[in-house]
C-alpha cells in the first residue's frame, strides 16, 4: 500500500513543547483520523505537512515528493481545511474563488458551484460576516473545488453544531466512494471517528503512541473490570494504566488475548472507546494512577 504522507523522524521543538522523533506514514485511498487531546501536537504536525512550518530535523514526503523541490506540484493535489480562519475576511465568496482559482491547474467553477449551492452559501455576502459553520462550508467548499487527491483538515469538526458535523461526515463518506481520494484530519471529537476512519493515527504529547487500523483497535485494546485482589504487580504489568476504588479496578490493556489468558473469567472485558485509550494512555504516560478511597 503506498503511503501518501510520510514524516520520518522528525523534531521540531517549541518553548516547553517537542515533537519528538516522529515517524508516521498515511495510506493512499483512505480515511486517517488524527487524534489527541489538547496541545499534544497536531495542528504542529498538520502545519508541518502543509510546510507552514518547517522541521528542526527530519524529513517530510507527501505524494513521495520533498518541499524543497516540489512545494508547488504538492500543494496542486492538496486541499486543505484549516480550523483557524485563513479566509479573507473582507471579500464575499465569489471574490475569494476569483482570488484563489489561478493558483490551481484543475479548479473547477461547476464543483464549485455545485458545493456552494449544496452548502446554501452566499456568494455576495462579506465572509466576515459568516458564522462559524458558514466559514467552515466555504473553507471546504474551496478546498474540494479543485479536484485534491489528498483532503488535510484540521478540527474540522470543532465548534460546528451536530446536523451539520453529520452532513460534513457524508460529504465525506461520499468523497471516498470512488477510492481516488485520501482524508487525513485531526478531532478531538472521537466518535465522529466511528463513522469514516478506517485508520487512528494517535499522538500524545508530541510522541506518536500508534497508528492502526480501526478495527484492529478493537482487537488489541479493552477495558478490564475485576476486583482488586486480582491485582498485584505482576498482572499490573498488563496494563496501561488502572484505576483503583474500593469496589475493584478498572483498566486499559493493549493486548487483550494476553489479558484473557492471564485473568480467565475473573475480569470482565469490555470494548473500549478511542476516549478510554486516549485517557488511560495519557494516564499511564503521566505514571499517574487514580485511586479513589
Ligand atoms: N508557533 C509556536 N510557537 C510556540 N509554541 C507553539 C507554536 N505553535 C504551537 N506551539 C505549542 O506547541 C504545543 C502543541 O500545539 P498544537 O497546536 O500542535 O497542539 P494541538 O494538538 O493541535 O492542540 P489543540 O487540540 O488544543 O488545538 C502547544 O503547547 C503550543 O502552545
Amino acid at each position: 500500500m503506498e503511503n501518501i504522507i510520510e514524516l520520518q523522524g522528525v523534531n521540531k521543538s517549541f518553548n516547553g513543547f517537542k515533537l519528538q522523533d516522529f515517524t508516521i506514514s498515511v495510506k493512499r485511498g483512505f480515511v486517517t483520523g488524527f487524534i489527541g487531546g489538547n496541545g499534544v501536537g497536531k495542528s504542529t504536525t498538520i502545519k508541518l505537512i502543509m510546510n507552514l512550518l518547517q522541521p528542526d530535523s527530519g524529513t517530510v514526503s507527501i505524494f513521495g515528493l520533498d518541499y524543497k523541490n516540489h512545494e508547488k506540484e504538492i500543494k496542486q493535489r492538496i486541499g486543505f481545511v484549516f480550523d483557524e480562519n485563513i479566509l479573507y475576511e473582507n471579500v464575499t465568496l465569489n471574490e475569494m474563488k476569483r482570488i484563489i482559482k489561478p493558483a490551481y491547474k484543475n479548479w473547477d467553477d461547476a464543483l464549485f458551484n455545485q458545493y456552494v449551492k449544496k452548502f446554501e452559501l452566499p456568494l455576495n455576502k462579506n465572509i466576515k460576516n459568516f458564522s462559524k459553520g458558514m466559514m467552515m462550508k466555504a473553507s471546504l467548499t474551496i478546498a474540494l473545488s479543485h479536484h485534491a487527491e489528498l483532503i488535510i483538515m484540521d478540527e474540522p469538526t470543532s465548534g460546528l453544531d451536530p446536523i451539520f458535523r453529520r452532513e460534513l461526515l457524508e460529504l465525506l463518506h461520499e468523497l471516498m466512494q470512488n477510492g481516488e481520494k485520501t482524508i487525513f484530519f485531526s478531532t478531538h471529537i472521537t466518535t465522529d471517528l466511528d463513522r469514516i476512519a478506517d485508520y487512528i493515527t494517535f499522538i500524545h504529547n508530541g510522541e506518536h503512541i500508534f497508528t492502526k487500523e480501526y478495527y484492529k483497535i478493537e482487537e488489541e485494546y479493552a477495558i478490564v473490570k475485576g476486583e482488586t485482589n486480582l491485582l498485584d504487580r505482576d498482572t499490573e504489568r498488563e496494563f496501561i494504566a488502572i484505576r483503583k476504588s474500593n469496589y475493584g479496578f478498572e483498566a486499559l490493556t493493549g493486548n487483550k488475548q494476553r489479558t484473557e489468558e492471564v485473568f480467565g473469567d475473573a475480569a470482565i472485558l469490555e470494548k473500549p472507546t478511542l476516549e478510554d485509550i486516549m485517557l488511560y494512555t495519557k494516564r499511564g504516560k503521566d505514571k499517574y494512577v487514580e485511586s479513589h478511597s
